[in-house]
């Protein structure tokens, strides 16, 4: 029986694992990681489907992501205990922006008018109303455990120092480390850009709102405010004044937070790459043995976005070559 190792219990890596199990249902698959949920950084994400802080070369690979993952959160509203639903909102912009890319993918696309864009807010010069997606990670991460879990999966915790020790004893290695690259595979590309947020119970507020500064985001049973966006920074200490100006900002934006009670504060460190690293290579190692390893890490402030077309894409690079596995 093959051996195929996934390297990361976050939302690339438990997606990947599920998309390889399809594929590959006679091989045996391990995720290896050092910290799993609720305790990494797809914990802190809101979840919402929407391209940002992101870069790939590819724009129709990376449409195809976005589409494919689009589909998958949308086809799991109806699971219960998946976390997915839908939500409604502004996007604005101080400065003048296209239509973006993902335009057609969305429901109910529609760019604001001038009246509109003045009643949300003083200088915002482009915007849209739209329903999108909202996949709440630490929900569907235990949705996707479960189901690797029952078809047999294997789940170590280990932190993995040298990538290439682990091609003696599989035929496949999956990384899926996140800002861990860093380290793993020694990648300088990738470093943190720490975003922090603060979950509040606020159920007036019915519709998202962002404007490249501060956002307010639904989940199923909170509204999560954001969004700092702090390059090269690692501090994971929550800032009290950072909290503040968050809270402040917001209810300028949505009034409705008014009184909202407080659940909690989170800090995140985002995995940002020049460019996200979704690639194979072959390593030989000093036995002279190959082994197939799959890059699928740097998603920025996108992995809930992109996951799932990342994770289906893993399975074309490991490729039909791999049919025996
Ligand atoms: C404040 C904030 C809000 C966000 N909101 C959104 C949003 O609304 N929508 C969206 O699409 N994205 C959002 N994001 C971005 C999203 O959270 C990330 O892009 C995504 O979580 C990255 O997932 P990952 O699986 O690559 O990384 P992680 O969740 O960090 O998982 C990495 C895994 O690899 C393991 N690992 C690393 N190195 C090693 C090693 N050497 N050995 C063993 N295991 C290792 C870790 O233990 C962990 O299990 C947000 C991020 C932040 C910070
Ligand atoms: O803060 C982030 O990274 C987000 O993607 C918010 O949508």
């Amino acid at each position: 029986m093959s051996n195929i190792v996934i390297i990361g219990a976050g939302i690339a890596g438990i997606s990947s694992a599920l998309t390889i199990q399809k594929k590959f249902p006679k091989a045996k698959i391990t995720i290896i990681a050092d910290k799993f949920s609720p305790f990494i950084t797809s914990d802190v994400a809101a979840g919402f489907w929407w391209p940002y802080l992101v870069n790939f070369p590819n724009p129709d690979l990376l449409n195809r992501i976005c589409r494919d993952t689009f589909n998958y959160i949308s086809s799991l509203v109806e699971k219960e205990d998946a976390g997915a639903m839908w939500q409604s909102g502004y996007e604005v912009n101080r400065e003048l922006t296209e239509i973006p890319h993902w335009a057609p993918l969305v429901r109910g696309f529609r760019r604001l008018n001038e009246d509109e864009l003045n009643r949300l807010g003083e200088g915002y010069k482009s915007g849209q109303f739209f329903t999108t997606l909202a996949l709440e990670p630490t929900t569907y991460i235990a949705y996707a455990t479960k189901e690797f879990l029952s078809k047999g999966g294997i789940i170590k915790q280990e932190k993995v120092e040298n990538l290439v020790e682990l091609t003696d004893s599989f035929d496949v290695v999956v990384n899926c480390s996140g800002l861990g690259a860093r380290d793993l595979v020694g990648d300088k590309q990738i470093s943190p850009i720490r975003g922090q947020i603060i979950r509040v119970r606020a159920p007036r507020v019915k519709h998202f709102f962002c404007d490249g500064d501060y956002y307010c985001l639904l989940n199923s049973n909170c509204v999560i405010l954001g969004g700092t966006h702090d390059e090269g920074e690692w501090n994971m200490e929550v800032n009290q004044d950072t909290a503040k100006k968050i809270l402040e900002e917001n209810i300028k934006r949505t009034p409705e937070l008014k009184g909202a009670e407080i659940i909690s504060h989170h800090v995140g460190l985002r995995p940002f790459r020049s460019s996200l690293r979704l690639e194979k290579e072959t390593i030989r190692n000093t036995n002279g043995r190959e082994t197939t390893v799959i890059h699928n890490y740097g998603h920025g402030g996108s992995g809930i976005t992109l996951f799932w077309g990342c994770a289906l894409h893993v399975v074309e690079l490991i490729g039909n070559g791999k049919a025996h596995l």
